[in-house]
């Protein structure tokens, strides 16, 4: 499924494939976009959007972390076509103020994230979330900013052979959340803050 190469491990990462499709075609992001990550780790995220995007900027609070991202960008230098800046911060420090698309893989002050999401007002906003009361909670900040478009749960299960047949392994549970700080074209109308598609 993922083209993208990636030759150096870290702990936390990757994303898994099946799950990055789904955050790339929520991110929907275009050759003019600013696309900001928190919590680049392993680059996985950040690379297949700088296939996509005009610029990206990385945010890792682990500096080794971050040094992992360089060298998996490195490794597929060849197919991005984004001006890439790596920074080594906690968010919401080293956030750009000019983004039109942010992901939280990280979740470290993620509402103090998401309120300058919504203060530089970010078009679209794309969080993933694997422990439950996190994803609660995230999903209540997302709310109480009036940013929630929509809630996606969804577990990928992959097969393999067993006794001739095919069974399954899975993989964690992922809550995402996906909103929009971008203004009134906002394209799913909400009603007290919940989801009315
Ligand atoms: C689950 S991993 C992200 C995996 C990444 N999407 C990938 O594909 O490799 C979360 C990462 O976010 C980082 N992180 C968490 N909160 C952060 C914050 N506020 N600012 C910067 N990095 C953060 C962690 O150090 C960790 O590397």
């Amino acid at each position: 499924m993922s083209s993208i190469a990636l030759p150096y491990d870290a702990k936390a990462g990757p994303t898994k494939p099946e799950v990055r499709a789904v955050v790339q075609s929520k991110l929907a992001l275009g050759p003019d976009d600013h696309f900001a990550e928190v919590g680049s780790c392993t680059g996985a995220v950040t690379i297949e959007a700088a296939q996509r995007a005009g610029r990206v900027t990385a945010v890792e609070r682990k500096a080794e972390r971050l040094e992992t991202t360089e060298k998996n960008l490195e490794a597929n230098a060849e197919t991005i076509r984004a001006d890439v800046e790596l920074r080594n911060a906690e968010a919401p420090e080293g956030v750009p103020d000019d983004a039109d698309a942010l992901f939280l893989g990280g979740s470290r002050n993620f509402e103090a994230v998401l309120d300058h999401a919504v203060e530089t007002g970010v078009d679209r906003i794309v969080m993933n979330v694997s422990r439950l009361e996190v994803a609660g909670k995230a999903a209540e900040a997302f709310r109480e900013r009036d940013i929630l478009e929509e809630v996606v749960q969804f577990q990928v299960s992959h097969g393999y052979e067993l006794a001739g047949a095919t069974s399954f392994d899975s993989d964690n549970p992922v809550y995402m959340l996906v909103g929009s700080a971008g203004g009134d074209d906002r394209s799913t109308a909400t009603d007290g803050g919940e989801v009315t598609r």
